[in-house]
């Protein structure tokens, strides 16, 4: 059996694709290289360059690797680009997904892994955020996701399809070892603008708002660290080959930190005094989203190891600096 993972090229889906390799699974990853990097997928896994949509590629690749599973991470995710191209983000996030998950129960796979996301909810009133509040997305982004999570729940009804979605705070920070991160170029991550300015690769970082009903009037949010967010696709997948249920569940620790605690975090992990621009709020950022993350806890088999800003940071300033190293070789 093979796990097929469209995306995993990518930031998100690569170190996915590790902790699958490192569990002795046989991975085969689909991804078009849009954003993604062919050398951040390890040997041990098989990459196919091609379009996840690909209805024909998809079932040869069934066939071939013999896929139960599949993990859907690719997708268009910056939501202001979204903004001004609602219909290529629809196409690229929901027509996609449903060409994908066509093909993968036509050829027999019954365990799907999404990648969703925490956008579902929208601007929220109160935190923290629980799965069963009423979801209410304010970008295209959000709503070509959640579509997609409908998708999935129909699909799951009707045919022989179990699926666990996983709705991703802010993700962030590396590999602990170092061999991937995240490489997006012109990455709009605060964790990784900040490390970037602290490298002097941008020459201020600016707080979009500080004028928000949170403590200290910056944005706050739930960072979860990369590889923790990995393990929980493989505890999803062992969730899902044990017989259980359809799920969606948050992926975040429960814990909010403003855009000044995050600041000052990479001032104190770094050693650098790097230059911050107080700016005008963003568009469409809520002031604080944070997730009620018991039932992730209480679900799958999953516990966090890396649930600490400070080490967070210190894996996004690592790969930051390799990242520096390797341009000027
Ligand atoms: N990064 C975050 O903070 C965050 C938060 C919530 C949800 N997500 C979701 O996580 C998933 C992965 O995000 P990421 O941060 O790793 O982004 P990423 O851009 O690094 O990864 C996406 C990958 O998908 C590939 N891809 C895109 N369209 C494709 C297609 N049609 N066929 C094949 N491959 C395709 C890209 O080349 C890339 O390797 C996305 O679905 C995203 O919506 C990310
Ligand atoms: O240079 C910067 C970058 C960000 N921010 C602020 O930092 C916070 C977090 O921003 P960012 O890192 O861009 O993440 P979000 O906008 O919260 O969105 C992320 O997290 C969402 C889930 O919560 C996902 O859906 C998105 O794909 C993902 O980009 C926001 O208040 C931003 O205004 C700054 O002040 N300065």
């Amino acid at each position: 059996m093979s796990v097929l993972v469209t995306g995993g090229a990518g930031y998100i889906g690569s170190h996915m694709v590790l902790e699958l390799v490192k569990a002795g699974e046989r991975v085969v990853v689909l991804d078009d290289l849009s954003t993604g990097f062919a050398q951040a997928v390890p040997r041990e896994a098989v990459l196919v360059r091609g379009d996840a949509a690909d209805q024909a590629l998809v079932s040869s690749l069934i066939d071939e690797y013999d896929v139960d599973a599949i993990a859907h991470f690719a997708a268009k995710i910056v939501v202001p680009e979204s903004v001004v191209d609602p219909l290529g983000y629809y196409l690229a996030n929901t027509g996609k997904t449903r060409s994908l998950i066509e093909a993968g129960v036509r050829a027999g796979v019954r365990h799907v892994i999404f990648s969703s996301t925490a956008a579902v909810y929208g601007d929220v009133t109160a935190n923290p955020v629980s799965e069963d509040m009423a979801p209410a997305p304010v970008s295209p982004y959000g709503r070509s996701k959640l579509v997609s999570e409908w998708m999935l729940a129909d699909a799951a009804v009707a045919h022989d399809l179990r699926h666990v979605i996983l709705r991703y705070f802010n993700v962030a920070g590396a590999d602990p070892e170092g061999r991937i991160g995240q490489s997006t170029p012109r990455a709009t991550h605060l964790i990784k603008v900040a490390c970037q300015t602290a490298l002097g690769q941008r020459p201020v970082l600016e707080v979009f708002g500080t004028d928000y009903p949170t403590p200290d009037g910056s944005c706050v949010r739930d960072f979860i660290q990369v590889s923790d967010l990995a393990r929980a696709h493989v505890a999803a997948l062992a969730h899902l080959r044990a017989g259980g249920g359809c799920l969606t569940l948050n992926c975040g620790y429960g814990k909010g930190f403003s855009v000044l605690e995050v600041v000052a975090a990479v001032r104190r992990v770094s050693g650098i005094d790097f230059p911050v621009k107080l700016s005008p709020r963003r568009a469409g950022d809520p002031a604080a989203i944070v997730a009620d993350a018991s039932r992730i806890r209480a679900l799958l088999d999953w516990q966090p190891c890396y649930d600490d800003l400070d080490v967070i940071v210190s894996q996004a300033l690592a790969w930051e600096r390799r990242l520096a190293q390797q341009s000027a070789a």
